[in-house]
């Protein structure tokens, strides 16, 4: 076992980019005396002289030899770095030079499998925490999804509560469950994020082609939204890079960015982890694919070609429809993601908790939405209920999703592909039609398979005549 030795700086942080930098301040405007350390050594140069009057609680080291030595034992290191190999590597490079008891804080967006694996050697102490708010979040307050063993998460928590986003005086930190609980959940954070970016950029798009609307006017409508019940930080930003002009051509931003969207994989992880769950998340999984369909350039550029451009001018669908229908949109994006952390809760045995999960999302994050007071209040009432059937949702639903069916069926009649908004309806749908067509689906595998069905006396294992032949 290390030593107890309080001089030097309470945390580490390795990672100086758009993240590390931003929580490395935060850190250090909370009062809490902190080291650096940065892979390229001018990036922890040029932050340091820049800390202004955070530099005295910023002790910007070199070497990893120098960060630890900086360090009070036992010693916390934040990793701030890319997912995957580089995570995987800063652990083998830093160990070496550690206490046994010192412990490593993954914040970056690990896969929540790595983390498991990494926190379950059960030789260190090691969390996985999820961040989110992108930089401003990380450098005024983030929400944060801490995992691992209680112990391990109370040696950091007063920092991790320090530096978090508050709603009223309530910090938007918390331990999420063991092992690669807190990334599981900021796994689905980000699932949740792309249905909802992609739900707005579907309405956008029935604003822009279909309406014929310019940005400043769309921008208007964002804003007009965002002081109703869709107020949130992705309509509020909507609203705000709708208006922005390009700095070179003084054009509107959205006129001169290329259409194909990037991705880093945390949504595609969501998609495909709740197909191991079997918690369907399909505007989620329709959301990956509008991203991955959006940077296919040449090939879009082809079909437009040969079959004409798809989207076509029309109007009937006034603002007030397209509202309600992003309302019941966004309201379905959440009850999926919910669905997949109820499953995971059933599946691992994290026992995640749903309506706290709810109030730390409630500022900080970038899925923050005045929607997720009243999630967090019917979740506590019913943590494991999928939120459209609660009575406050539900309520909502009814009167929102005849707009969300307007919406999908007029953009497909009139070319527009929506494929977010169109999964979270046939969601809604599915989830409430008691008698479904699975019977056909039984009936094919049994004939071609004899794969049996369950009839519907109860009996199982059960054919059809052609098993007799
Ligand atoms: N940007 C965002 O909005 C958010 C990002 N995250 C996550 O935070 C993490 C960091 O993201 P972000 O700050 O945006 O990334 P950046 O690209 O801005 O910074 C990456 C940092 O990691 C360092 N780095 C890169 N590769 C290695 C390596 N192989 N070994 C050691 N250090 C390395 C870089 O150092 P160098 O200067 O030498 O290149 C740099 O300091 C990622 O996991 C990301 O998914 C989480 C929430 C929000
Ligand atoms: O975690 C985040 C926000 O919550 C990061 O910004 C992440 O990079 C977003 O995902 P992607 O880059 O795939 O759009």
């Amino acid at each position: 076992m290390g030593t107890q030795d309080e001089t030097g700086a309470r945390i580490g942080l390795i990672g100086l980019g758009t993240m590390g930098a931003a929580l490395a301040s935060n850190i250090a405007d909370k009062g809490f005396d902190i080291a650096v350390f940065n892979r390229t050594t001018e990036v922890t140069r040029d932050f340091a002289s820049n800390a202004g009057p955070l530099a005295d609680r910023i002790t910007p080291t070199e070497s990893l030899e120098a960060l630890v030595n900086a360090l009070a034992k036992p010693r916390a290191i934040i990793l701030m770095v890319p997912a995957g190999d580089a995570v995987d590597a800063q652990i083998d490079a830093l160990r070496p030079l550690l206490d046994a008891d010192d412990l490593i804080i993954d914040c970056g967006n690990a896969l929540f499998h790595d983390t498991d694996r990494r926190a379950s050697s059960g030789k260190w102490p090691f969390l996985g925490v999820g961040v989110s708010g992108g930089e401003e979040g990380a450098r005024h307050g983030p929400s944060i999804m801490g995992g691992g063993d209680p112990d391990h998460w109370a040696r950091v928590e007063d920092i991790m509560t320090a530096i978090s986003a508050k709603h009223d005086a309530d910090p938007c930190a918390a331990l999420m469950g063991p092992g690669g609980a807190g990334h599981f959940v900021k796994m689905v954070h980000n699932g949740i994020e792309y249905a909802d970016m992609q739900m707005i950029a579907e309405v956008y798009g029935i604003l822009r082609d279909g309406h014929g609307m310019g940005y400043d006017a769309i921008a208007d409508v964002f804003d007009a939204w965002n002081k109703g019940q869709l107020e949130s930080y992705l309509v509020e930003i909507s609203g705000i890079v709708a208006r922005a002009r390009d700095v070179e051509t003084g054009e509107p931003l959205l006129s001169v960015i290329v259409d194909a969207a990037g991705q880093k994989g945390t949504g595609r992880w969501t998609a495909i982890e709740s197909q191991h769950r079997l918690a369907p998340v399909p505007a989620i999984e329709a959301a990956v694919v509008a991203r991955n369909l959006s940077s296919r350039r040449d090939e879009r550029a082809r079909g437009e070609a040969i079959f004409g451009s798809a989207p076509q001018a029309f109007d009937g669908l006034d603002h007030g429809t397209l509202e309600q229908g992003l309302i019941a949109g966004k309201i379905l994006c959440y009850a999926q993601g919910f669905e997949m952390l109820s499953a995971a809760t059933r599946d691992f045995g994290w026992d995640l908790p749903m309506s706290r999960i709810a109030q730390i999302w409630r500022q900080g994050c970038i899925i923050r939405s005045s929607m997720l007071d009243d999630m967090a209040r019917v979740l506590d009432a019913s943590p494991g209920t999928n939120l459209m059937y609660t009575d406050h949702f539900s309520a909502i639903l009814k009167q929102t999703h005849g707009a969300l069916r307007q919406v999908v069926a007029q953009a497909s009649l009139n070319g527009h592909p929506v494929p977010a908004l169109a999964s979270g309806l046939a969601y809604f749908d599915a989830m409430r039609t008691g008698r479904g067509t699975a019977d056909m689906i039984q009936g094919q595998r049994d004939h071609f398979g004899l794969h049996g069905f369950e009839h519907t006396n109860g009996k199982t294992g059960q054919h059809g005549p052609w098993a007799k032949n």
